[in-house]
């Protein structure tokens, strides 16, 4: 079973404390925000600090980070980033040599920065188990499932967004998160550490691993654990899911292992070009020592056609679904060395608001020309949320209550530092309370001394 988006109902909106004031901006889900400590995005139409809130906009993060001091735990810096908008890091899709395609740093990326939703289809763990059997059955050697919860998955195997293509690494320069964003937890790639253009884009599999055979990795890492997913439990089903790797399971003996098979790989290096902005490059892949990941460099474009592999590409025609704006993609190049597709899959993606139709052009090799398309071509699925006005605050709501159950999940993932600022400022704001009702009390004794005040009344 599969589910859509669902429907954010008005009562289940987590709504901060916080109110914009002129005087000061920084009062506007900054640091201090509820919403933001608990990994939750605020909500369009219903957040108090209105445009100015800073926990929907990454450009307004963005100036928040350049002018203002950003705080001492990461946690706003790097969690404050929007997937409402979709508005991803520029990112490349590019050959690697023996792990298929990967995604490489189209501009500088800064530490703690959102890059992208890792989205497709959301399954129940009951039908993540199936699936897993039938692609294994069907030998599909790349695996692309994460999990959500225990009891939900995503699986981007058939479609899904560029976040898809992002390689393994043992020492990854990138980490899934998981924010809640709408009522739903949804999982986005962030920057570990600054990452400069043109690297390659990866993050750990080691505790989700729901492959088909284990698979060798080759991150090239000096901690390298060996194979992809070597610390996940998988599923716990040993018996269910034979291929699941567990922790210290001896059915796994590293010579007999069926390693990842690049036989079908060419052999050439791994070159890749294309033109952006009128303007043709060419980039070669180097082996980066020191960060174990790859670099590409700009070489001369002479030699691009002599070195380019040819991709070996299978189309999927997935249209996304009805109103859904997080699958950004209609066809995605699923790599697979056993068929040797001739056409030329076509991808059409928005970055920054703008539609680009991206065309893997075969005749060239893996050359990517970006053309701008038509927007009356958009799809329905790739319109803009229509917002709600914004609405007055139900004054029955409280943070306390339901946000810190709607949030529990969330802030089980927030650093230890991020729960103390955050219990800190609740009994900060608890302090206040008492001491306004304290003093209501005192003022109303003094006002009428006759009268007497049930206790727990001053409380009500
Ligand atoms: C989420 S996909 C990544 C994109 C994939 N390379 C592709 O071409 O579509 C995961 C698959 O990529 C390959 N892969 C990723 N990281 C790898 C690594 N460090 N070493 C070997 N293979 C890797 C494995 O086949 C794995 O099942």
């Amino acid at each position: 079973m599969s589910y859509r988006h669902k429907k954010l109902k008005e009562e289940d909106v987590v709504i901060c404390e916080c109110k914009y004031g002129v005087n000061d901006p920084e009062t506007a889900c900054g640091e201090r925000c509820l919403n933001v400590l608990t990994s939750t995005e605020c909500t369009l139409g219903y957040c108090q600090s209105g445009e100015n809130c800073r926990n929907q906009s990454p450009n307004a993060i963005f100036s928040y980070a350049r002018h203002g001091t950003l705080p001492h735990t990461q946690c706003f810096a790097c969690c404050s980033q929007r997937f409402q908008k979709c508005e991803y890091a520029k990112t490349k899709l590019f050959r690697t040599e023996g792990r298929g395609w990967g995604l490489l740093a189209d501009e500088n990326i800064k530490a703690g920065q959102f890059i992208m939703e890792y989205c497709r289809e959301v399954l129940s763990s009951e039908a993540t188990k199936k699936r897993c059997l039938a692609y294994e059955a069907h030998k599909v050697k790349d695996a692309y499932i994460i999990s959500v919860n225990v009891n939900y998955f995503i699986d981007a195997t058939k479609k899904g967004s560029l976040a898809r293509f992002i390689n393994h690494s043992c020492q990854p320069n990138c980490e899934t998160r998981k924010w809640i964003v709408l009522g739903e937890t949804r999982v986005g790639i962030f920057a570990k550490r600054d990452i400069s253009v043109r690297m390659e884009l990866s993050y750990n599999y080691n505790f989700e691993w729901y492959g088909g055979a284990p698979v060798h990795c080759l991150c090239g890492a000096a901690n390298c654990s060996l194979f992809l997913g070597a610390k996940s439990q998988g599923f716990k089903l040993a018996q269910e899911c034979s291929h699941v790797w567990e922790e210290e399971d001896n059915r796994y003996i590293v010579d007999n292992l069926p390693l990842y098979d690049t036989t079908d790989d060419d052999e050439s290096s791994p070159v890749i070009s294309g033109t952006s902005g009128g303007n043709e490059y060419t980039y070669k892949v180097l082996n980066d020592s020191e960060e174990s990941t790859l670099k590409l460099e700009q070489t001369n474009s002479k030699t691009k056609k002599m070195s380019q592999p040819k991709p070996k590409l299978k189309g999927y025609n997935h249209v996304c679904e009805e109103g859904d704006n997080r699958y950004i993609m209609d066809n995605l190049p699923l790599y697979d060395t056993t068929d040797d597709d001739e056409s030329s899959p076509v991808i059409s993606l928005t970055s920054g608001g703008n539609e680009h139709t991206k065309i893997l052009n075969d005749s060239e090799g893996s050359t990517f020309k970006v053309e701008p398309t038509n927007s009356a071509t958009k799809k329905k699925s790739q319109r803009k949320p229509k917002l709600k006005q914004l609405k007055t605050v139900n004054p029955g709501w409280k943070y306390g209550k339901r946000a810190s159950e709607t949030n529990k999940a969330a802030c089980e993932q927030c650093p230890d530092v991020v729960r103390e600022e955050m219990k800190k400022y609740v009994d900060v704001k608890k302090e206040q309370k008492r001491q306004a009702l304290l003093q209501s009390d005192v003022t109303n004794i003094g006002d009428d001394k006759d009268e007497d005040i049930e206790e727990g009344e001053a409380t009500e």
